[in-house]
């Protein structure tokens, strides 16, 4: 399928490569650009790829895959763009930015799929939302739906939800790990030591995450089952909606995604 450059190997860039990696993509066909010379040695020393510059990366690769942050896209655009040839595939992986915003910096009429990832692809348990440019072939957005999916589930959806797929599966691991510490902060004050806090939530997280997964039910199906009468769980949730837990959720949420928009400006 020919070589995959991933422009920006920070957080987001490492986790797909070590992916493509895990999932058997030779690291021949594999480069990454990086501003600090530093990083880039780490990379490649630590996966064995190759490191060239945006543009050498821009004239090798057929897939051209954008992991910069949000306020650097422009920049980079600006200096791959005359480099992007008609059979180039550019996935996009950042917050925010549109399709179009990518398309109007580039020659008329490149490919472009956005993608919102998120960090579980590091072990292989990633969500990705996927949705094609103006321009993008059915088999090149089946190609970007496949390098996604060496790092986990991969769903398409129309470009107007990619926002809101930010705020909830992009950023949602974060929430969730906000909630963890909070369990093992209570486990503390419980007087539980800080490791046996952690194996507790951590396997109760786990074991909450494939029940859903694995049975199907509606999760107030599932709360219900562990809400006795009048007993421990009600207790406690009952805290949490005097403290209008859910409430805030929803709000949270919704930051996101105001802001996921904000940041399409570049
Ligand atoms: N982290 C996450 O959970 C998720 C992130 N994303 C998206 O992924 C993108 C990257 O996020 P994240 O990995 O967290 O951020 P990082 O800052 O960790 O990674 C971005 C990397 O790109 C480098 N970079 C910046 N400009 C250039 C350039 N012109 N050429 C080459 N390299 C460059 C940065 O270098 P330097 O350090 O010098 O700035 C940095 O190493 C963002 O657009 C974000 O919205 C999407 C979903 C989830
Ligand atoms: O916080 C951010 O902006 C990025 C996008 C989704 C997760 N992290």
């Amino acid at each position: 399928m020919g070589t995959v450059a991933i422009f920006g190997a920070g957080v987001m860039g490492e986790t797909l490569l070590s992916g493509l990696l895990r999932a058997g993509r030779p690291a021949e066909e594999l480069v990454i650009t990086e501003r600090r010379p530093e990083r880039a040695v780490e990379l490649t020393d630590k996966y064995g790829v190759r490191a060239l510059s945006n543009v050498e990366a821009a004239a090798e690769a057929e897939t051209l895959v954008l992991v910069v942050k949000p306020q650097d896209m422009a920049a980079l655009l600006e200096e791959i763009g005359p480099h992007v040839a008609q059979a180039n595939l550019v996935v996009s992986l950042a917050a925010g930015i549109t399709t179009d915003f990518i398309e109007s910096h580039l020659p008329e009429g490149r490919s472009v799929v956005r993608v919102m990832p998120n960090t579980p692809a590091l072990v292989d348990e990633g969500m990705a939302a996927v949705s094609a440019g103006r321009h993008c072939q059915p088999d090149q957005l089946e190609h970007a739906r496949s390098l996604l999916a060496a790092t986990g589930k991969v769903t398409e959806v129309p470009e107007k939800l990619q926002d809101a797929v930010t705020a909830m599966s992009g950023s949602g691991p974060a929430y969730i790990f906000y909630v963890v510490e909070a369990m093992i902060e209570a486990g503390v004050v419980l007087g539980m030591p800080r490791a046996t806090a952690t194996e507790l939530v951590t396997q109760t997280l786990y074991g909450a995450a494939t029940m859903l997964r694995e049975t199907g039910q509606h999760p107030t199906v599932l709360r219900e089952q562990v809400t006795s009468p009048g007993g421990t769980t009600a207790a406690a949730l009952r805290v949490l909606d005097d403290h209008k837990v859910r409430a805030a959720f929803v709000s949270a949420i919704e930051a996101a995604a105001v802001r996921s928009k904000e940041l399409s400006g570049g």
